[in-house]
């Protein structure tokens, strides 16, 4: 569905020049939801506009449906935003019309003509994010979480076959997101629809079967949700919680791999310009040079 190869992209402004993305990869399935991590200015959103067709890569490959994103004509790159893509945003006044009702809210995007569809189509809508009883109340006599679920409804009016999304539980509460999250699952589920989400959460990102990690405009690892039924021991026996998620670095055709910074951090690495790399039987050893001579491995 998606294919980002070496993606680049540079904001040019007249003092300097930014590059938010140095050669990104990505390959995303159809029917794959994604959770896309890292930390403030790592180029998340960048990624996410170039997904949705509001910027254009400035080198690099980037296939969407089976279209080139740095190839599409201005006319094509609307048709392409208008009817494969959806958005939800964290700031809700891009989403949403407050003195409109529900209903009014999600027929705003459509491309049908006929008015009754229309109504029949916001409503099956609302239906769907489980505001069925909420299609005459106007946006401000919702709540916030029932306003992001409005915000999908929008979202999905023209059946984009992939749907995108900055923050989407950003301004909500933790048992709110948790819904909202649950929601875009169920979704991703039965309608088999494509959902990127980014966000600066683990917590939340975890919630999702795959995360990927962006460090410095690159993605540097992913994290696969543990299919096995392990369970975790401590070294007293006593059960420690599971951790969910797999963590798999990213390698680059020459062996280049990005380790967590969390890793590096963790045994004194973070600021080493070299660490020790040890090959053993099965596995390859990488430790802090000040540890090198302690024994184990
Ligand atoms: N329109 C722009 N013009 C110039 N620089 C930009 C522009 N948009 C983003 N940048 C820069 O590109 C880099 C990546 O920004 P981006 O917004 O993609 O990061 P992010 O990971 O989404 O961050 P955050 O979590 O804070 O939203 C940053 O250094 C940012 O300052």
């Amino acid at each position: 569905m998606i294919t980002c190869e070496n993606l680049v992209k540079i904001y040019k402004t007249a003092e300097v020049e930014v590059v938010a993305l140095q050669g990104l990869n990505l390959q995303l399935n159809e029917g794959e939801m994604v959770a896309v991590i890292g930390n403030s200015g790592s180029g998340k959103s960048t990624l996410l506009n170039m997904l949705g067709g509001l910027d254009r890569p400035s080198a690099g490959r980037l296939t969407i449906a089976g279209k080139d994103m740095l190839k599409l004509t201005d006319k094509e790159q609307n048709v392409y935003k208008r009817e494969t893509v959806g958005f939800i945003w964290q700031n809700k006044s891009r989403n949403l019309v407050p003195y409109l009702t529900a209903r009014e809210n999600v027929e705003i995007p459509m491309l049908l003509h006929d008015r009754k569809k229309k109504r029949l189509r916001a409503i099956e809508l609302l239906e769907a994010v489980g505001l069925g009883s909420r299609t005459g109340h106007k946006l401000q006599q919702l709540s916030g979480g029932e306003q992001q679920r409005v915000a999908i409804a929008i979202a999905l009016a023209n059946r984009p076959k992939l749907l995108l999304a900055d923050e989407p539980t950003g301004a909500l509460d933790t048992q709110t997101s948790d819904q909202i999250m649950a929601l875009l699952r169920k979704l991703n589920r039965e309608m088999g629809l494509t959902i990127v989400i980014v966000t600066h959460d683990l917590d939340l990102a975890k919630q999702v079967q795959r995360v990927v990690l962006i460090r410095d405009g690159r993605t540097s690892s992913e994290m696969i949700l543990r299919t096995d039924e392990r369970e975790a021991e401590d070294a007293s026996g006593e059960e420690t919680e599971l951790d969910t998620h797999i963590e798999y670095a990213v390698m680059d055709r020459s062996g280049r791999i990005q380790v967590p910074e969390r890793y590096l951090e963790a045994v004194g690495a973070k600021d080493a310009d070299k660490v020790l790399l040890r090959l053993e039987e099965d596995h390859i050893v990488l430790r802090p040079i000040a540890q090198a001579g302690k024994t184990g491995g």
